[in-house]
């Protein structure tokens, strides 16, 4: 039972793909609350098909998706967007807002009809520019932004929504080194501090074995999840990719070039 009251999202037997074809199946796995989790695996693979269906936007081909022990199909809108926020690549956002209303806007499902902030509701909005390191920058014009500063106002809105969900597609995409490691590191934070599940997707997979509680290789077809440390044991990075380009190495968690 304890088991069950722990987990955030439980995924079985799951199909994903588009009306006239199915792009990757038997995707079973769940997640604990407060856990960070990544989503890896090869370009066009499926994973932010898969981010998408988990979230709502993008209809299940078959299989099962559970929010908060509530089937996904079962939730409305307003509870849906109580339950799990979202940052997608391709998402259309007013660059023309500040920081700071770009932010407000996260608490929208939790506003009156008049839309007015409560002190709750600031409170939540300021938490989340400091932890994400916004204050600075809060009557910025979000196209005053670099991509880097942009991706962690995206991130602290999701945040500002107060879901115990967060999904995001790619969140350190574009970054340098030193920001990619920034921002997930700020995500390990809000998962184990403020007990968020954060699955996101990305192609760091280095970065993902040191900083992630979970993942899942998405192949399409055995998808294996587990702890990093597990999926390393049990070999699953070394076919991940084509061994005539890259090697992976089990005793740092990287991968090499191959000579
Ligand atoms: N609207 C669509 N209709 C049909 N097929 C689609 C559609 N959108 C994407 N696809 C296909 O679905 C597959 C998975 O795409 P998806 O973007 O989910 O992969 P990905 O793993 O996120 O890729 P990348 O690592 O390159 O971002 C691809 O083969 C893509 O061409």
């Amino acid at each position: 039972m304890d088991v069950i009251k722990n987990q955030i999202l439980n995924v079985d037997n799951l199909s994903i793909g588009y009306p006239s074809i199915t792009i990757a199946k038997n995707i079973s796995f769940s997640l604990e609350k407060g856990s960070l989790c990544a989503i890896v695996g090869i370009n066009g693979v499926g994973k932010s098909t898969l981010l998408r269906t988990l979230g709502g936007l993008q209809a299940k081909k078959s299989g099962e998706i559970e929010i908060d022990n509530q089937k996904l199909e079962s939730l409305s809108t307003l509870q849906l967007a109580q339950k799990r926020s979202m940052v997608l690549t391709e998402q259309t956002t007013s660059k023309n807002l500040t920081v700071q209303e770009l932010i407000a806007l996260g608490r929208q499902p939790h506003t009156n009809w008049l839309g007015r902030l409560s002190t709750n509701d600031k409170k939540r909005i300021q938490q989340s520019i400091r932890t994400f390191l916004l204050d600075k920058l809060r009557y910025r014009k979000c196209h005053e932004l670099s991509d880097g500063q942009f991706q962690r106002v995206l991130i602290a809105r999701a945040m500002a929504q107060d879901t115990p969900l967060i999904l995001l597609d790619e969140p350190t995409t574009h970054l340098d080194l030193h920001h990619k490691v920034q921002i997930l590191k700020l995500l390990q934070q809000l998962a184990h501090e403020q007990n968020k599940t954060i699955l996101f997707t990305t192609h760091e997979i280095d970065l993902a074995i040191q900083t992630c509680d979970s993942m899942l290789i998405l192949d399409g077809n055995q998808n294996p999840f587990g702890e990093p440390c597990q999926l390393i044991e049990e070999k699953h990075f070394n076919t991940l990719f084509p061994s005539d380009m890259v090697q992976f190495d089990a005793t740092t968690g990287t991968y090499k070039v191959k000579k």
